[in-house]
């Protein structure tokens, strides 16, 4: 067991920073390797996560021959003439993100097994959008025993309205669809550029996806598709925690090959709060001003502000003057990161899915529980900003995520370590 240990309150980072492929990019593209029935898929940028690691592990529970080279970051697989039919328990109560091989399996086999995902801390997270989808498409669906078991001897093309443009949904309708008969509409889907990511995976192993990234994809079904090369989309999620880093810290730092596109709404509120924004050649630079400006901000799906940065700029807002607020309109459950913050001095009040945030100067380090991926990056970053120690525990969130999150940081100037629990009297 390890923890991280700031010492903050004086840190400007300062320098340039690379960003990893993303993570939400990915586990889907993983999950696209199931679909092609000949040729070799390779992967290229895939980040070092406890996440992929999970996803390879279904895939070659699959049948699938994958392998991962670290040095390289390249995923390579080869299509399989038979693949099973289940992901297992083990590996989906692991990690949400692996239902999305449902839609892979099925439209291969005509037969998926998968266990169920259930919830997690952020919210409850249901999967009805994707079952209901698939139902279009002429699949029967069973639930039992904690597996979802999905049959349909051949999937038909549908014209399918999702009621949210869930992305995990968008993504397992998009690829059964892709080996479905005939043409599917699907309407309402999600817009993220990982799905846009996806689609273009899809189309180079021979599928014919039309619209990723607007609210309207046409699939038209094929016969069979192959392997393909593929370099896996920049992380935006992690780009724009490096963003906020900089404003936090009246920091200098140039975030490498960053899609102003990607972090439309958190550049622009950004510039709000008053740091700098400037494009370079090579990437985008973010300037921290001597004190942040309160800004009110709500969640909501791409193109709006994020989700997955919220915890990130609540940290931002703790340390900026003025009164802020927080809207989340994604997941019911996102706050627990601010009653961590609360240990730090943050003052905050949660009413709902709305949080008020009155920032403050006089913010001091503490011992702090990470409880997901996203807050252990939101108490990192506040640790560089109050004075004194702080030591955020339960790192298997900030792993699934974050590939070396405190070396970056410590290479753009902060006081940050990480250790073994019973190194922690030597520090
Ligand atoms: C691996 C991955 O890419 N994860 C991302 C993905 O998660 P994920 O794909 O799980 O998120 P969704 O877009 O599906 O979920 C968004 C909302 O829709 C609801 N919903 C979803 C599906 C469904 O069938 N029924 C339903 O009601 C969820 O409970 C949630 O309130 O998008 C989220 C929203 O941007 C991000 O926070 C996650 O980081
Ligand atoms: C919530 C997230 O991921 P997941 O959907 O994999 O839990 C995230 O990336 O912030």
């Amino acid at each position: 067991m390890e923890k991280i240990i700031i010492n903050g309150g004086q840190t400007r980072l300062t320098g340039q920073v690379e960003i990893e492929g993303a993570k939400n990019a990915v586990l889907p593209l993983l999950a696209a390797t199931i679909l092609p029935s000949e040729g070799e898929t390779v992967l290229h940028n895939v980040p070092i996560l406890s996440d992929v690691y999970t996803m390879n592990k279904v895939v070659r529970h699959l049948n699938i021959p994958l392998d991962f080279s670290e040095n390289q970051k390249t995923v390579t697989t080869q299509a399989a003439t038979e693949i099973a039919i289940e992901a297992p328990y083990e590996y989906v109560s692991k990690m949400r993100a692996s239902i999305v091989v449902l839609g892979p399996i099925l439209a291969r086999n005509g037969h998926a097994r998968v266990s169920m995902p259930g919830g997690c801390t952020i919210g409850s997270r249901p999967i009805d959008l994707h079952l209901r989808g698939l139902r279009a498409m002429g699949a029967e669906i069973t639930q039992r025993g904690g597996f979802i078991e999905a049959r349909a001897e051949q999937l038909h093309g549908a014209h399918f309205y999702m009621d949210f443009p869930s992305v995990g949904a968008t993504q397992n309708i998009l690829m059964a669809a892709t080996l479905a008969k005939g043409t599917s509409i699907l309407e309402n889907v999600a817009r993220e550029p990982e799905i846009v990511d996806l689609a273009n995976l899809l189309n180079k192993m021979g599928a014919d996806v039309k619209g990723a990234g607007t609210d309207t994809i046409i699939v038209k079904g094929v016969e069979k598709m192959h392997g393909a090369h593929h370099s896996v989309v920049q992380d935006r999620i992690e780009a724009g925690t490096f963003m906020l880093a900089a404003a936090m810290t009246q920091g200098n730092v140039l975030i490498l090959e960053a899609v102003r596109e990607h972090n439309r709404p958190l550049l622009s509120k950004l510039s709000e709060m008053g740091a700098d924004v400037i494009q370079e050649e090579d990437g985008i630079r973010i300037i921290g001003p001597k004190t942040l400006k309160a800004v009110h901000v709500t969640t909501l799906p791409y193109p709006g502000f994020p989700t997955d940065i919220q915890a990130q700029m609540t940290a931002a807002q703790s340390v900026a003057m003025g009164e802020s607020t927080m809207i989340e309109t994604v997941f019911e459950n996102r706050f627990q990161h601010l009653e961590e913050m609360r240990r730090m001095g943050v003052s905050v009040d949660i009413s709902r899915n709305t949080a008020i945030i009155q920032g403050a100067n006089d913010l001091t380090g503490a011992e702090v529980q990470s409880t997901d991926l996203r807050a252990s990056a939101a108490l990192i970053l506040l640790g560089m900003v109050a004075s004194g120690l702080t030591m955020v525990d339960n790192l298997e969130h900030l792993d699934r995520g974050y590939y070396h999150f405190h070396e970056k940081l410590a290479a753009l100037g902060a006081d940050i370590k990480r250790v073994k629990h019973e190194e922690i009297a030597d520090v």
